[in-house]
């Protein structure tokens, strides 16, 4: 299954910007988006970056600077559309998906369980905590994507409003997209890649000294 990675060059994770340098935030956007490549990979797809500006990695990579909602369509529209030009018209589309570049924790278990879900529904989504939409497989061919706000939400509408069967796919790993600082508490505590160690020789730390726990930089 081909699997679309959005990833924004320009000024990423700007809600980490109190924990950390634009240069750093760079970094750390990358070594999180090799992670997932590395999961999408291990679990069978086919990754395809969608990047606003050109990334030197070892995939397949399509440029679209436009924002992500059109960017994503514009993909979704080539590979499920009836307009599309690259599928073959004579059977029903192939199932895609779309998986953010910001989850830390993917494992190739984890994007297994969404492609198993995407088989059993026409759309299955990974809700991001907060409502967002980390993840999802598609095989309706009038599914189109409105990311932001509470967009797993209107996704869930979107799908009903095309006639399309919907799964949620209930997972901490897919779960959890790292936007603020907080979230890098989850990535010392679970991650396995890349990212976690990049924070780690950043000189992060666990902090579980009062309340939830927290991070600290040494
Ligand atoms: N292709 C593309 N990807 C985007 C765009 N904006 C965000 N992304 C990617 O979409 C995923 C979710 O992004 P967000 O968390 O909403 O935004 P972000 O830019 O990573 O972080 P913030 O600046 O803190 O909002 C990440 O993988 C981003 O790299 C965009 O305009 N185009
Ligand atoms: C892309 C957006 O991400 P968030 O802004 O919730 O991190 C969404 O999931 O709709």
């Amino acid at each position: 299954m081909e699997v679309i990675v959005p990833f924004s060059t320009d000024r990423p994770k700007s809600r980490l910007s109190d924990a950390l340098s634009p240069d750093e935030r760079s970094a750390f956007a990358r070594a999180m988006l090799d992670d997932v490549l590395d999961a999408v990979a291990a679990a069978g797809g086919e990754p395809r970056v969608l990047a606003t500006d050109a990334v030197d990695v070892d995939r397949p990579v399509t440029v679209d600077d436009r924002p992500l909602t059109a960017a994503v369509n514009a993909a979704l529209d080539a590979r499920l559309g009836a307009d599309g030009d690259e599928r073959d018209a004579d059977g029903p589309p192939e199932p895609v998906a779309v998986v953010m570049a910001d989850l830390a924790l993917a494992t190739p278990d984890a994007v297994e369980r969404l492609f198993a879900a995407g088989r059993d529904a026409d759309v299955a989504v990974a809700p991001g905590r907060g409502g967002g939409t980390n993840a999802f497989v598609a095989s309706h061919p009038e599914f189109r994507v409105d990311y932001h706000g509470a967009s797993y939400l209107d996704h869930r509408d979107i799908a009903a409003e095309v006639g399309a069967s919907f799964a949620a796919v209930d997972s901490h790993r897919l779960g959890t997209d790292v936007d603020e600082p907080d979230d890098l508490a989850e990535v010392l505590i679970h991650g396995e890649g890349r990212a976690a160690a990049w924070l780690r020789e950043a000189g992060f730390a666990l902090d579980a000294s009062e309340g939830r726990v927290a991070v600290v930089r040494e």
